[in-house]
């Protein structure tokens, strides 16, 4: 059996900061968290409420966290940020770059000064996060051109149109296909066929506002969603990207060779019962893109 002299030296040694916490926010105890490379220095919060340390939005987070923890008596497992922004007068000593926590919070079966008490483990995740943070990115984005993939695309498309139905917000789709990217391919090798899609790739970023987004969507097939525009807008818009990309893309010529661009412009429809429609309608509409000639736009309304 270990004594109380060793239990205290046990409680100083956990590695994650460990706080019980009243359900007003008092901090009542402070254990551990000793390593500077990971965690502030928390000795000097033990007396003080977490009011006195955190600003209003973090604070109302803390006490409603605990106050669950309460409530449930079951083991809560939450990940937050803390950046010196969200904590008054933290310690000099200590990491500089805010900090992603894991806390598990446990309601403790006694009461200090008549409340009720949580045990708080802090656990730095900041790595981990940062990682997570990375894949997400990798698993997103198309190698070749840095542009979101079609995974992500599904996953916009799903969320625009729940908006759409939810308050009847506009969203346009425009689907793109590259004119001879086989020719180029073939005549100019796969090399300079990869800078042709590198080059539609940049000069659709240069042309997007902040709430557009563009996907490569497959080989030489790309996506562009304009959330809150109506159709008249996406095909003016569209029309001026195909001039843009017209003049880029005759910067890449040789021989006589150059790539132009289709597009094909849809809106989501009262009628539309999900995402796929409306692709489905700007596909089609790209199709007679290329069937007319290709280099041009054409919209399908219904
Ligand atoms: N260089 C390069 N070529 C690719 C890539 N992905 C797909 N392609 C090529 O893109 C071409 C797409 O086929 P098509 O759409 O029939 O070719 P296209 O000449 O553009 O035909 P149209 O659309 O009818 O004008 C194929 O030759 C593919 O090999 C890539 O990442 N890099």
């Amino acid at each position: 059996m270990i004594n109380i002299e060793q239990m205290a030296l046990v409680l100083d040694a956990l590695p994650d900061p460990t706080f019980v916490l009243s359900k007003s926010g008092k901090y009542i105890a402070v254990f551990g968290g000793k390593d500077g490379r990971y965690y502030h220095d928390g000795s000097g919060l033990i007396g003080l409420y977490l009011a006195d340390v955190l600003k209003t939005d973090k604070l109302n987070y803390f006490l409603t966290t605990i106050e669950m923890a309460l409530s449930s008596h079951k083991l809560l497992i939450e990940e937050y940020e803390l950046s010196s922004k969200d904590v008054k007068g933290l310690p000099d000593n200590g990491p500089e770059h805010p900090i992603w926590f894991e806390g598990r919070i446990q309601a403790l079966d006694f009461l200090v000064d008549n409340e009720p008490v949580v045990l708080w483990v802090a656990s730095n995740i900041s790595q981990r996060h940062e990682l997570e943070i990375q894949l997400r990115q990798f698993s997103d984005t198309d190698q070749l051109t840095g542009l979101f993939n079609r995974r992500r695309l599904e996953q916009d498309l799903t969320e625009q149109f729940e908006t759409y139905q939810h308050n009847h917000t506009s969203a346009s789709i425009l689907v793109l296909d590259l004119d001879h990217l086989k020719a180029i391919n073939d005549n100019l090798g796969h090399h300079i066929g990869d800078q042709v899609i590198i080059a539609v790739a940049d000069t659709c970023r240069k042309q997007l506002t902040a709430i557009d987004n563009a996907y490569r969507f497959g080989g030489d097939e790309f996506v562009i969603t304009l959330p809150g525009q109506q159709l008249e807008q996406a095909l003016a818009f569209a029309e001026h990207l195909c001039q843009c990309l017209y003049i880029e893309l005759q910067k890449h010529i040789v021989d006589g060779v150059f790539a132009t661009m289709s597009i094909g412009v849809a809106s989501i429809h009262p009628r539309d019962k999900s995402y796929e429609e409306t692709l489905k309608r700007a596909d089609a509409a790209l199709y007679q893109a290329k069937r007319s000639g290709k280099n041009q736009v054409i919209a399908k309304h219904i």
